[in-house]
């Protein structure tokens, strides 16, 4: 028996605890369970996409994904519990303690104990009562390397596999890596690695400095890489760890297309290195003299803003399951990092912006800048003065200081041009010269930058239309349509009951919300004009309408909600619901009269049937066994 396992055995014994004992499973009540989610609300809102990536890997393994807190109790779980008998099945729900104290030897508890990463396979396990489980656990530690959680894989012992624990230990440092991002406002981070290929990778190693250059904090591979204790680096500087002072980084970053930091460290080692400047407010000069707005700083607080927003969505969250989304995310996938543009077309809140996020923080330029600018929403007369930036003194007034305007902000980036159809046409003539020269001309100025953006625009116009009443140049058009791809509206989504759950769980901070089958049933027959949006917002309050009471009904539904319904049925064509209401029917048998009627409609394809529907092909299958 490993000697970690043995030692925890005799804790274990000095506990109290009997092998033979019946565990005590019972969580936390509800109020309790709560609170200690709000109490873990960062660990949580980094770790849960994770815990859905890492959950993807072992999909069909029966096996769970588990979240604790720092003591070991379970805030959030994941996964296939079938494996499980009924009564242990609590057992890896929220609420429930995994401490060595309460469960003896176990790999989060142990994890916990010993600060490492820890394997507990079947009778490792102090408890007999556990030993039909492997649990595979690494700890997660803040930035002060202070232990706030656990991320365990736990499974049947006879599903065993010497991967899960690397799974594990990599996706701890991910959610690690997160936090870490995530603890400092004011501040440089600086990603470095020996090797420039992996900057960006989970292998760089992370570094905090205060603007002035000192040291504040290094995640696990960067206290690795400078070879000092977390003490030993307090002392330090940007400067005396790496060589450069902070202001020549900078002088670095105030050039158009920086390259990676060329960077010595202490020890001698010689490292790659990007910094970020990460500033809360407005951004501003650091050295010390007070330079107006510089790239690198504008480069650095759009990538915080995107870091802290939204840092945690790619593509692979967004596919649940709809085909014809899918293929949007197919086709895009073929592009990242092609340098070819991509429009994506859609209603309004069919989700263009998180698309084009999700685009950005999967493709290579993940690390740079994210700026989106909505073409509708700044006034004509601004748009080109934000979108190109102008020279110190080109408008005389309060803003004279002059800006970088938003093309550049996106500099090594990703520009996102929301509403392209509603550019005004006299600015796209300028927009494709930039596109063409990848050059910059600022107001004001005679001289052109350099710039490298990737690009992405959306619309919910037709642009053909708009090029044909003169309203858009075609010649921008070809420029812009390297990838067009559509995204679905929300009525023709076959996932909507993923979609819903996931909301769900995203608007109630992983709570069990669901909806009865005849909201679900309503919201299919739903048109959603708002897309996304609308049903976002009804959920959220349909959660702080259903408080205690966590499946959420029709009596949950706001009024205006149902008499819209009413008004446009989008479904009910060919089905005439007053006949059967009078006639006594029950929901279900509108239902199955519903799907029925579609199904004639569409010539017995369940697949159009399904997407007509708003459901998956198999709530048709479920819903009309005859058709198996
Ligand atoms: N797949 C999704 N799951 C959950 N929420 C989503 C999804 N897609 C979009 N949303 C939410 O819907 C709202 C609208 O999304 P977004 O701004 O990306 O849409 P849009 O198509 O760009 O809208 P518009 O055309 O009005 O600018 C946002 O709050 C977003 O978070």
């Amino acid at each position: 028996m490993p000697v970690i396992i043995e030692s925890s055995h005799q804790r274990s014994l000095s506990y109290g605890l009997c092998p033979g004992a019946r565990p005590d499973f019972s969580p936390l009540a509800r109020n309790d369970l709560s609170m200690l989610i709000e109490q873990n609300r960062l660990l949580h809102t980094h770790a849960v996409p994770a815990m859905e990536t890492l959950y993807q890997q072992i999909i069909n393994t029966h096996n769970m994904v588990i979240l604790t807190d720092a003591k070991g109790v379970i805030v959030h779980s994941l996964g296939d519990d079938d494996f499980l008998e009924k009564a242990s099945r609590v057992a890896l729900q929220p609420g429930v303690a995994w401490s060595e104290e309460s469960k003896g030897t176990n790999a989060i508890g142990t994890a916990i104990a010993e600060q490492t990463a820890t394997l507990v396979h079947a009778d490792q396990h102090y408890l007999q009562a556990n030993h039909f489980l492997t649990c595979s656990a690494a700890p997660i530690s803040d930035h002060q390397g202070k232990v706030v959680g656990v991320l365990d894989v736990s499974g049947d012992q006879r599903s065993f596999h010497k991967h899960t624990m690397a799974l594990v230990r990599m996706s701890a440092l991910m959610i690690e890596n997160q936090l870490f991002s995530a603890s400092f406002e004011d501040s440089i981070t600086l990603h470095f690695h020996a090797r420039p290929e992996f900057i960006g990778t989970l292998m760089e190693g992370i570094a905090s400095f205060t603007p002035g250059g000192r040291f504040l904090s290094a995640n696990r591979n960067g206290l690795f890489q400078l070879g000092l204790s977390f003490s030993a680096l307090q002392s330090h500087t940007f400067s005396s760890l790496f060589g450069m002072p902070v202001s020549a980084m900078f002088d670095h970053y105030r050039t158009a297309a920086p390259g990676l930091l060329n960077l010595c460290m202490h020890s001698g080692v010689r490292v790659y290195g990007r910094a970020l400047l990460l500033l809360r407010n407005e951004v501003q000069a650091l050295s010390g003299n007070n330079e107006r707005t510089s790239s690198a700083a504008t480069h650095a607080s759009q990538a915080a803003q995107v870091a802290n927003a939204r840092r945690l969505s790619g593509l692979r969250y967004l596919n649940t399951g709809d085909p014809q989304l899918e293929q949007v995310i197919n086709k895009v996938n073929k592009v990242l990092g092609r340098d070819i543009p991509i429009l994506v077309m859609g209603e309004t809140g069919t989700g263009k912006e998180l698309l084009a996020q999700a685009i950005h923080n999967d493709s290579p330029r993940a690390m740079g800048p994210f700026v989106a600018v909505n073409c509708a929403s700044i006034p004509e007369t601004l748009i080109e003065s934000e979108l190109f930036g102008y020279e110190d003194g080109a408008f005389t007034g309060a803003r004279k200081k002059g800006s970088i305007g938003k093309i550049l902000a996106a500099n090594g980036g990703t520009l996102f041009l929301d509403e392209i159809g509603d550019m005004p046409f006299g600015l796209q003539a300028r927009l494709l010269r930039v596109l063409q020269e990848r050059m910059v001309t600022p107001l004001g100025s005679g001289k052109s930058i350099p710039v490298n953006v990737e690009l992405i625009c959306a619309t919910n116009h037709n642009l053909r239309d708009r090029i044909a009443r003169g309203l858009f140049r075609e010649d921008l058009y070809y420029r812009l349509n390297g990838l067009v791809v559509k995204l679905p509206p929300l009525r023709e989504r076959t996932d909507l009951e993923i979609v819903v759950k996931k909301i769900l769980a995203t608007e109630s901070n992983g709570g069990r919300y669901t909806v009865s089958e005849e909201v679900l049933f309503m919201f299919m027959r739903h048109k959603w004009p708002g897309n996304f949006r609308q049903l976002t917002n009804l959920l959220r309050t349909a959660i702080i309408m259903a408080g205690d009471e966590y499946e959420i009904g029709l009596r949950h539904m706001p009024d205006d909600f149902l008499d819209d319904i009413d008004m446009h049925p989008a479904v009910d064509k060919g089905v005439n619901a007053d006949k059967m209401i009078a006639a006594g029917a029950n929901l279900e048998e509108m239902e199955h009269s519903v799907i029925v009627k579609s199904l004639e409609a569409h010539g017995g394809n369940v697949s159009a049937t399904a997407r007509a529907l708003g459901v998956s092909r198999n709530t048709i299958y479920r819903k009309v066994p005859h058709l198996k």
